[in-house]
């Protein structure tokens, strides 16, 4: 019997998980995955596992809507924030392969959508903000100014993207590109980190603007000084893990906890192989997505 799990996470509950005697059966717009996920150490290749880390965030009663939803081919998180009033959304990170998916969810939550913001321009898939603004009325892009990227709203260290009552403020995080950029709720309980500081781990910096010591000057002065219990969400992660706080990644991530030096050598010594995707995906999010879809 396998048992699969889907990996839409309501705000106070963990995932949902469904037994089923099939593996071929399928359940519409909501992402699934079999409980036999990829996990690795450190630098090694991917094993089999059952660990999953769920997320799961309390009610602060702050009329915040949160949803974390995964794109499973890419490993990349996306993220629906709401004001439950005013029903303003923003989302971070959007795929273009997903995007029938968020604007389901978002015509079921009853939410408008104002803006599509990317945390840098992605090497591994095509974002589905230039989708996103062909299909919903009135949405707007954003991306770092830095990015070299084309977008309606250009943004750099200190602005606000606005969603009702809530905003998220920028921090400007380069070194994995030179437009990275971390994306940290008004009262600084969550950080959307991108490719800057992966669960564990961090962004490469082997192409694009990619910058080793940029991204540690970037994770210690920009992310590590938040509050020890502020939630990390990146846009990836490959090994089932789905968040983290500032306090454990200062702890317990195996590269940003070493010195510059170390941490130099490191990031030379990677090897990974190059994004599948990266010939179309760079020229495409640099013209929102739109780019033959
Ligand atoms: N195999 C994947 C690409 C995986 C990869 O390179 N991930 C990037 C983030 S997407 S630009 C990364 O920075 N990884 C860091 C790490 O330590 O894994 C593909 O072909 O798309
Ligand atoms: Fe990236």
């Amino acid at each position: 019997m396998n048992s699969i799990t889907l990996r839409f996470q309501p705000a106070l509950a963990c995932a949902w998980r469904v037994k089923t005697t099939s593996s071929s059966r399928r359940i519409p717009a909501l992402q699934l995955r079999f409980c036999y996920g990829v996990s690795s150490t450190d630098h090694q290749p991917p094993v089999k596992t059952n660990i999953r880390h769920y997320c799961s965030r309390m009610d602060q009663g702050q009329g915040m809507l949160f949803r974390q939803l995964f794109e499973s081919v890419s490993s990349t998180y996306t993220y629906l924030l709401a004001d439950t009033e005013t029903k303003e959304a923003v989302l971070i990170d959007p795929v273009l392969e997903t995007v029938d998916r968020d604007i389901k969810l978002i015509d079921e939550l009853g939410l408008s959508l104002k803006i599509a913001v990317n945390t840098h321009c992605h090497a591994d898939h095509i974002t589905g903000t230039g989708l996103l603004k062909r299909r919903l009325f009135g949405v707007k892009s954003a991306i770092s100014k830095h990015s070299g990227a084309a977008a309606d709203i250009l943004l750099s260290e200190g602005d606000s993207v606005n969603f009702g009552k809530h905003c998220l403020n920028v921090r400007e995080t380069p070194g994995h590109t030179d437009g990275c950029m971390t994306l940290v709720t008004g009262d600084q309980t969550m950080a959307f980190t991108g490719d800057t500081l992966l669960i564990r781990g961090c962004g490469r910096t082997d192409f694009q603007q990619g910058c080793s010591k940029k991204l540690y000057k970037s994770v210690h002065e920009k992310i590590f000084t938040l509050p020890g219990h502020c939630l990390i969400y990146p846009a990836h992660d490959y090994k089932g893990q789905t968040m983290s706080t500032v306090d454990e990644e200062k702890k317990y991530n195996p590269r940003l906890t070493k010195t510059l030096e170390e941490f130099v050598d490191i990031m030379k010594n990677l090897n990974l192989t190059r994004p599948n995707k990266i010939d179309i995906a760079v020229p495409a999010n640099l013209v929102c997505g739109l780019h033959d879809v």
